[in-house]
């Protein structure tokens, strides 16, 4: 997990093209996502989120963010249908946030930032593996799921709750009996268009599947984030924030909408 990219000044999103060129690609994410210039595609499925609780297994501090792994060897955890074919395994969902709650997200809405966003991460079963899909342009899909300033989410605080346990760079704790479903907004509507991860290695194999309603997040659980550090114990403590890439050129994609 030693890379020797981040988020600061010397090694942030605007020198990454210096290790990965593909940072300048012509599918890079996120991007900002204008409502009005999407195209509502009635062609487009909805949804399918079929996750198993008991797929979950630990928890992950890896300098950038933290992720909950899942067992991803059967076909237990799974997205189907939206603007997909076949089946993605779920592998893991992990998050980037502000330093303050005006920013935050990945994808902006209007040019509007979200102070959280989920990535919850999937890939493609026609290939033997997460890696070897992850080099394909279709091997990954990503559902993003934007948090708003509102009322406390009591479902995610089950994942706040183990975030003292991996306060540094590579610590790591068992977390069973997770269902990810429950981070999900009531409506599945979304935004779809072919992009790419969006820290390095940036890799332009993902289908983005960005859903409209946003979920809920107090200003106490947003500090709890912050109380993460992306730096090792015995490191000088850097607080793990602003883990976020900016929007990327469209360079001509198409924005599609799965609802009018
Ligand atoms: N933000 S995102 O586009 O959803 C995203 C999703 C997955 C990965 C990923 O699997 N990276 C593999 C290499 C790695 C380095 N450190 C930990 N894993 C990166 C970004
Ligand atoms: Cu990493
Ligand atoms: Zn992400």
């Amino acid at each position: 997990m030693s890379h020797g990219w981040g988020y600061g000044p010397t090694n942030g999103p605007d020198k990454w093209a210096d290790d990965y060129p593909v940072a300048n690609g012509p599918r890079q994410s996120p991007i900002n996502i204008v409502p009005k210039e999407a195209l509502y595609d009635s062609a487009l499925k909805p949804l399918k989120l079929k996750y198993d609780a008991s797929n979950a297994k630990g928890i992950l501090n890896n300098g950038h963010s933290f992720q909950v792994d899942f067992v991803d060897d059967i076909d237990s955890s799974t997205l189907t249908g939206g603007p997909i074919s076949g089946t993605y395994r779920l592998r893991q969902f992990h998050f980037h946030w502000g330093a303050s709650n005006d920013r935050g997200s990945e994808h902006t809405v209007n040019g509007i930032k979200f102070p959280c966003e989920l990535h919850l991460v999937h890939w493609n079963t026609k290939y033997p593996s997460f890696g070897e899909a992850a080099s394909q342009p279709d091997g990954l899909a990503v559902v993003g799921v934007f948090l708003k300033i509102g009322a406390a989410n009591p479902r995610l605080q089950k994942v706040l709750d183990a975030l003292d346990a991996i306060r540094t760079k590579g610590k790591q704790t068992t977390f069973p009996n997770f269902d990810a479903k429950t981070l999900l907004p009531t409506s599945l509507d979304y935004w779809t268009y072919d992009g790419s991860l969006t820290t390095p290695p940036l890799l332009e194999s993902v289908t983005w599947i960005v859903l409209k309603e946003p979920i809920s997040v107090s200003p106490a659980q947003m500090d709890k984030f912050r109380s993460l550090l992306f730096t090792g114990e015995g490191d000088a403590p850097c607080c793990m924030v602003d883990n976020y890439r900016p929007p990327q050129p469209l360079k001509g994609r198409l924005v599609r909408a799965s609802f009018k």
